[in-house]
């Protein structure tokens, strides 16, 4: 009786500790239903679904943080996974015995949100992160989800991601332009979880590698869309560079500083893009070690739709040998000095993967070939989960980031700009500077002459 109460003594503040919403709602319904009778305790529940109803109508955001989501957590933690948590390791061979027991790795937290389940998992000893991924396709049967993906935590334990719905099924419509260009995180598009995907251009080259329609103009377009308020300020100037003889690029014509599609006028840009970073080099040497865009040196993107057709096909032997020359200078002092590139890729196998290295952010959109993925986003991308040769024809703008500090990739979707949406930007958002006098002739969208 006596060790009976201080058991009891001991549980109860433990439990209440441990589950303090469960107990606030257990306690404080005694408690009413002791002052004021059953009738009293439904005018309290109605009220509090009332407020609660009156808040998520009110703020939404602030709703689903604070209640639909650790709600929803608490139950899909409790009824989803731990309630068949040890049979469901032993069935995918994810348990261990020792001598005449056998151990389960140990669920530390769920996180639930509408797209999916994120579950902290304690491993085992002498289990790692390899083991469930190897396992990952069981898991998402198991646990009745489309997808399944393993995170590496700290060691000794991991995040398992199980998808219910996809948060990039379905095309991300143009952003509006804001009024702010973050240089360190531009809003291009949407992550995985449903948060925005922000890409870092300042200090950094990105490279950008998919098959034919995956969907590299929409990472560009996006871009070009979130530097807008920046280009019309003066603080920030596109170079484009369009291979293709003017054909992907011309419409966003009126917001280039410079635009060049003819070989040689494409070599001589580049070279002016190293020369402006031999210069800024020398100008910022023993004063200061990164640049900050002004109006009189702005930021530089300097933009290659078809960095193959730049490099690999130049008809003329001087000019590719001075083009790579000058793109070596660009791809390497570049960063420091506010100037960065922005390059699609179609096919990642030519010699561009020479270049991989100088290009810190790469973007691996659809792929035709799994060994094209690596190639990409570096050695393990794939077996860490960047599926870019999977992603189907029909999803054109879905990639594999590796965000930083992250060792697992990201699954992203670039937003949609239509032509619609460029020729309105266009008109609005016009370079406050520009030496190449519009010179590309556009009609309805088509280069002519
Ligand atoms: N983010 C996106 N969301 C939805 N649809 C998109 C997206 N990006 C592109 N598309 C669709 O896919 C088509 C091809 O896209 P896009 O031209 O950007 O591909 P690409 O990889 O640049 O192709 P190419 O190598 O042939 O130039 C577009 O016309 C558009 O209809």
């Amino acid at each position: 009786m006596f060790v009976g109460l201080i058991l009891l003594l001991l549980v109860v503040p433990w439990y209440a500790i441990r589950h303090p919403i469960i107990s606030v709602l257990v306690g404080g319904s005694a408690w009413i239903a002791l002052l004021h009778g059953p009738f009293g305790l439904a005018v309290a529940y109605v009220a509090v679904a009332s407020v609660l109803v009156i808040w998520r109508l009110v703020h939404k955001p602030s709703f689903v943080r604070f209640v639909s989501r650790p709600v929803r957590s608490k139950w899909r933690g409790a009824w989803v996974y731990r309630r068949r948590w040890t049979s469901a390791m032993h069935m995918c061979g994810l348990s261990k015995g020792f001598g005449a027991k056998r151990y389960v790795p140990h669920v530390v937290r769920v996180r639930s949100d509408e797209f999916g389940d994120r579950v902290r998992i304690k491993l085992l000893m002498g289990q790692s992160a390899d083991d469930f991924e190897a396992k990952t396709e069981a898991l998402a049967s198991t646990f009745g989800a489309t997808g399944c993906r393993v995170e590496t935590g700290k060691p000794g334990v991991i995040w398992l991601h199980f998808k219910h719905r996809d948060a990039l099924m379905v095309p991300l419509p143009a952003p509006k332009v804001g009024s702010v260009v973050n240089l360190g995180a531009l809003s291009v598009g949407r992550c995985e979880d449903g948060q925005p995907w922000r890409l870092q251009l300042l200090g950094t080259h990105v490279l950008v590698a998919g098959a034919t329609n995956s969907g590299k103009g929409s990472v560009i377009w996006s871009t070009l869309r979130a530097l807008a308020p920046g280009v019309r300020a003066g603080l920030v100037d596109v170079w484009a560079v369009d291979p293709k003889g003017g054909v992907e690029l011309a419409s966003g014509a009126p917001m280039f500083a410079r635009f060049a599609y003819e070989p040689e006028d494409m070599v001589a840009l580049v070279e002016d893009a190293a020369a402006l970073i031999r210069n800024r080099a020398a100008t910022m040497r023993g004063h200061t070690r990164l640049h900050t865009p002004t109006t009189s040196e702005p930021f530089v993107l300097l933009v290659v739709d078809e960095l193959a057709f730049l490099t690999a096909y130049m008809p003329d032997r001087a000019l590719s040998k001075r083009l790579n020359a000058a793109l070596s200078v660009v791809l390497s002092q570049g960063r420091a000095v506010g100037v960065s590139v922005m390059a699609a890729v179609q096919d990642p196998r030519k010699e561009i993967i020479n270049m991989r290295d100088l290009f810190p952010t790469r973007i691996g959109l659809r792929l035709t070939e799994s060994d094209q993925v690596d190639m990409v986003l570096g050695d393990g991308a794939r077996k860490r989960g960047a599926r870019c040769d999977q992603i189907p024809e029909s999803t054109p703008g879905i990639g594999y980031v590796l965000l930083e500090g992250q060792r697992e990739p990201t699954r992203v979707r670039a937003a949609y700009v239509s032509d619609y949406d460029i020729s309105a930007m266009t008109a609005t958002y016009q370079a406050a500077r520009t030496d190449h006098a519009l010179s590309v002739p556009v009609v309805a969208g088509e280069v002519v002459g």
